[in-house]
């Protein structure tokens, strides 16, 4: 079973093909779910902070299904221990914690935190100062480790979408005196070559009708609602630079603040600049 959405003119069906548990060295865990679709051959990826967020095409019974099949492609309640054998209600085992059911779902009156980021090698991989791409990712992680539920949609829309050597070539183009908007187009790219109707229909999967999303982006938010307001957000949450806060930790540095700035005078980001 997909997920689908007929966001016109195209009809997206997502599929979460695979979840597995990660537990993370402070303590907490995430569920790392990768999606197919048939818009692109893509491998985007929804991470899930907390129990109580499920995919609904990952449960849902397939073909040839097998109680091996559904605990190896993570459709399966409570915890994998070593020798169990059914995928749903576990049987009470000395060695798995007590967990919530796949019948739980988040409170009504919890409405989850979303980042919808985008990939970026240089930000998140070689730590780059150009963006602040990492410093986002690990901020929105904290954020929902905080609050113990959210999720990250990880689109593999590198560059803005015009994938990473593109992107590379941009950074040159930089260097040579423009901006991030104007290297782009240089290179007879749009600004942004970006669309979400995948998040809208992951999020959608994922059965999430009102999210609270941390972007400064407005069109972000336009887009991932739908055209027909298939997801609400209900209220925007700032992502603002650490530095900018004056805190330590963050990403600092000439580029970019230049890289920031140009998202607030040219693509219309929900920034205030700081004062200093
Ligand atoms: N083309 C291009 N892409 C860049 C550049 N710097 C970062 N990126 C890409 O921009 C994307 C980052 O976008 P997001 O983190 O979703 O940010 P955003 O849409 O600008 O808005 P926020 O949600 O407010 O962060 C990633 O795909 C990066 O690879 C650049 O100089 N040129």
């Amino acid at each position: 079973m997909v997920a689908n959405t007929s966001l016109w003119p195209l009809r997206l069906q997502v599929k979460c093909e695979v979840r597995a548990r990660i537990p993370m060295n402070n303590g907490g865990e995430i569920f790392i779910h990768l999606y197919s679709n048939n818009i692109d051959n893509k491998e985007h990826l929804a991470i899930v902070f907390g129990e109580l967020i499920r995919s609904r095409s990952l449960d849902a019974p397939r073909e040839d299904d097998t109680e091996w099949s559904r605990m190896v492609r993570g459709a399966y309640s409570g915890r994998l221990y070593p020798g169990r054998t059914v995928s749903s209600s576990p049987l009470p085992h000395s060695d798995s914690p007590a967990t919530p059911s796949s019948s739980n779902q988040l409170p009504l009156d919890s409405i989850p935190l979303v980042r919808i980021h985008s990939e970026c090698y240089t930000g998140e991989t070689a730590w780059s100062a150009r963006c602040d791409c990492g410093e986002q990712l690990d901020e929105a992680a904290r954020l929902m480790a905080l609050e113990g539920a959210g999720v990250v949609v990880y689109l593999r829309q590198e560059g803005r979408g015009i994938g990473l050597a593109e992107k590379l070539k941009a950074y040159n183009l930089q260097d040579l005196g423009n901006d991030t908007v104007t290297a782009n187009l240089l290179l007879r790219h749009p600004a942004d070559a970006r669309s979400y109707g995948l998040a809208t229909a992951i999020l959608q999967d994922l059965g999430l009708s009102t999210i609270r999303l941390l972007t400064n982006n407005p069109i972000k938010v336009a887009a991932v609602e739908g055209p027909n307001k298939e997801v609400k957000v209900a209220e925007r949450v700032p992502m603002v630079p650490l530095a900018w806060k004056g805190l330590k930790g963050g990403v600092t540095g000439k580029e970019l603040d230049e890289y920031l700035k140009t998202k607030i005078n040219r693509m219309g980001h929900l920034l205030p600049e700081p004062n200093h």
